[in-house]
C-alpha cells in the first residue's frame, strides 16, 4: 500500500540539485564525476537509467492492479446535479453576495502546443544521447518515456527518492500537477527567462517581472519580496537565466515553506495511537464536498481509517452530497437527518462513531455558508467547544478550503475564516487549468498558514498532499 501522506518522510534529505543525478550517488561524487568527465553526459544517462527503473516498477504495479476492477474518476453528472447549486455566499464582511461574482475559470484541456513540445528538462538537452538510449530501451518506448513522465522522473530522482520504491501514483499526480499548472507556467517562464540573466535588473525588467507575477495572483507584498531578494542576487552575482530562475525557485520554495517554519508536523500525516479531526470549512463552491470526498479515499488508500461527520447542516444537499462521497469511498458518513440541526450534535456523533470503530480520522464537513463572520465564529467555536469535551486526546487540525481561480478574492474570503476559525492550514482546489496558480504563493505568505493538500482535478486521485519543491517546479521548470 502505497502512504501518500509518508512518501517524502525518509527522503527529507537534502534535495539533490537540479543538474546534479539521482540520489544513488553521494553529492561529493558526483562532483567529482564532473570534474572528471567535464559537463559529460553521465548525468542524462542516470537519470535515464533512473526513469527506465522507475518506469519498469511502475509496469510492474500496473501489471499487479490491472485485474482489479477501477474506481471511477469523478463524480458524475447526476450526482453533482443532485447537490444543486448554492447562489451565495460569504464576503469578506461577511455579507451574502451572489455566487455570479466569483466565477470560476473553466479547466481547460492541456494542449499539445509546439512551445510544450521544446519544454524538455535542461538536463536532457545537452546531448541527442538520450534518443540512443530511449532507442536501444527493450521494453521502454518513446512514448511511454514522454516528456512528462521524464520531468516527473527528474523531480522524483531530485528528491532522493529511490527508482525502485516510487509509486504509479506518483508519476500520475505529477503528471497531472505539471499539466494544471501549465497555463500559470507558460505566462510566466519565457518571459521571466528574457529578463533574468543580464545582470542586476533594470527598472523596464523590475516592472515587467512585477506584472508576471501579479498576473499569476503572487500578490503585491510578496511579489516585491521576490524582486527585492532576487535582485540583492544578482548585484552580487551574474547569474545566467537558467541559474537566475533556480534561484527564483527557491525564493518560491521559501516562501511557500515559511508557514511550516514554527511547526513540528511538516508532513501533515495522521498522527498514531489518537484520533485525529480535521475540521474542514470554505465557502460553497470551493470544492469543500468534494475535498472531504478526495480525503477520505486519500486516508483510506493510505491506510488509515476514516469516518465523515457532514456537519453542514445549513442546506440539506449538501449532507446528501457528502454521503455520495461516502458511498463512493465506502467510508461511513454521520449525519442528522433533521433539516438546519446543530451541526455540533453530528459532531458530537461523529466523534462516538470515529471512537467506536477506532478510526483514524474523522473529517468534518463545516457549514462555510453562513450570514456573517459572528455566526460562522460561533458556530466554530461550538463544535470545537464539544471536540475538546468529547475527544480530549484528539488532534484537531482546521483547514480552510480555498478556490485557486479566484486568486486575490479567494484570499480575502479565507481571511473572513481565518479569524472566525482557529485555521491550521489550507486546501488549495481547482490549480487544474488556472493561470492564477501563484496564489499559492499568496496564500504561504499573507495568510501565513501552510497548505496542506492540492487539488488538481475534479476525480478522486485528483488531490493530494502539497509539496512546495514539486509545486515550484510544476510552476517554473520548463
Ligand atoms: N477542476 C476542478 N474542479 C474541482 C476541484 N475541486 C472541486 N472541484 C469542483 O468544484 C465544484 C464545487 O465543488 P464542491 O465540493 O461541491 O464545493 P463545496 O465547497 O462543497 O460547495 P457546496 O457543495 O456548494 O457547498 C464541483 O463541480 C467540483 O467537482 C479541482 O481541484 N479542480
Amino acid at each position: 500500500m502505497f502512504n501518500w501522506f509518508r512518501r517524502n518522510k525518509d527522503s527529507d534529505k537534502e534535495q539533490v540539485k537540479q543538474d546534479t543525478p539521482p540520489a544513488s550517488e553521494t553529492q561529493e561524487e558526483v562532483v567529482e564525476e564532473k570534474q572528471e568527465e567535464g559537463e559529460s553526459s553521465a548525468s542524462q544517462e542516470q537519470y535515464l537509467e533512473w526513469a527506465k527503473t522507475a518506469f519498469a516498477n511502475i509496469q510492474k504495479q500496473k501489471a499487479g492492479v490491472e485485474t482489479e476492477p477501477e474506481e471511477s474518476q469523478t463524480v458524475t453528472e447526476d450526482e453533482q446535479s443532485a447537490t444543486g447549486q448554492e447562489e451565495e455566499t460569504v464576503t469578506e464582511s461577511g455579507e451574502e453576495t451572489p455566487q455570479g461574482e466569483m466565477v470560476a475559470e473553466v479547466p481547460e484541456e492541456e494542449e499539445e502546443t509546439p512551445e510544450m513540445e521544446e519544454n524538455v528538462p535542461a538536463w536532457m538537452q545537452k546531448s541527442d544521447r538520450l534518443e540512443t538510449l530511449k532507442e536501444s530501451a527493450i521494453d521502454t518506448t518513446e512514448e511511454e518515456l514522454d516528456e512528462d513522465f521524464m520531468w516527473s522522473a527528474q523531480v522524483l530522482a531530485s528528491q532522493g527518492r529511490s527508482a525502485d520504491d516510487v509509486s504509479m501514483e506518483e508519476f500520475e499526480w505529477l503528471k497531472k500537477l505539471r499539466q494544471g499548472l501549465g497555463k500559470t507556467r507558460r505566462n510566466l517562464i519565457n518571459q521571466l527567462k528574457s529578463v533574468v540573466g543580464q545582470g542586476p535588473l533594470n527598472d523596464d525588467a523590475v516592472m515587467e517581472i512585477e506584472a508576471l507575477l501579479l498576473s499569476a495572483d503572487v500578490g503585491i507584498e510578496a511579489t516585491e519580496y521576490i524582486i527585492n531578494t532576487l535582485q540583492e542576487k544578482l548585484r552580487e552575482e551574474a547569474l545566467p537565466p537558467e541559474e537566475a530562475i533556480a534561484y527564483l525557485k527557491q525564493i518560491l520554495q521559501t516562501l511557500l515553506d515559511k508557514p511550516l517554519e514554527n511547526i513540528e508536523d511538516k508532513t501533515f500525516e495522521p498522527q498514531e495511537g489518537k484520533l485525529n479531526i480535521w475540521l474542514l470549512t470554505g465557502v460553497n463552491g470551493a470544492g469543500k464536498t468534494t475535498t472531504i470526498g478526495k480525503l477520505a479515499h486519500l486516508a483510506k488508500s493510505s491506510g488509515y481509517s476514516c469516518v465523515i461527520a457532514a456537519a453542514d447542516t445549513f442546506r440539506a444537499a449538501a449532507v446528501e452530497q457528502v454521503k455520495v462521497w461516502g458511498e463512493r469511498t465506502d467510508t461511513p458518513v454521520i449525519a442528522n437527518p433533521g433539516k438546519n440541526t446543530d451541526p455540533a450534535a453530528v459532531v458530537f456523533d461523529g466523534i462516538s462513531a470515529a471512537i467506536a470503530r477506532n478510526a483514524d480520522l474523522l473529517l468534518v464537513d463545516t457549514a462555510g455558508r453562513l450570514q456573517n463572520k459572528k455566526n460562522l465564529m460561533e458556530e466554530l467555536a461550538k463544535i470545537r467547544l464539544i471536540i475538546d469535551k468529547k475527544a480530549v486526546d484528539a488532534h484537531v487540525e482546521s483547514l480552510v478550503v480555498l478556490d485557486a481561480t479566484l486568486g486575490q478574492n479567494g484570499l480575502r474570503q479565507a481571511q473572513v475564516f481565518s479569524e472566525a476559525a482557529d485555521l491550521t492550514g489550507v486546501v488549495l482546489t481547482k490549480l487544474d487549468g488556472t493561470a492564477k496558480g501563484g496564489v499559492a504563493i499568496a496564500v504561504s505568505q499573507q495568510l501565513n498558514l501552510p497548505i496542506r493538500f492540492i487539488g488538481a482535478g475534479e476525480g478522486i486521485e485528483d488531490l493530494r498532499p502539497f509539496s512546495s519543491f514539486e509545486f515550484v517546479e510544476a510552476l517554473l521548470s520548463q
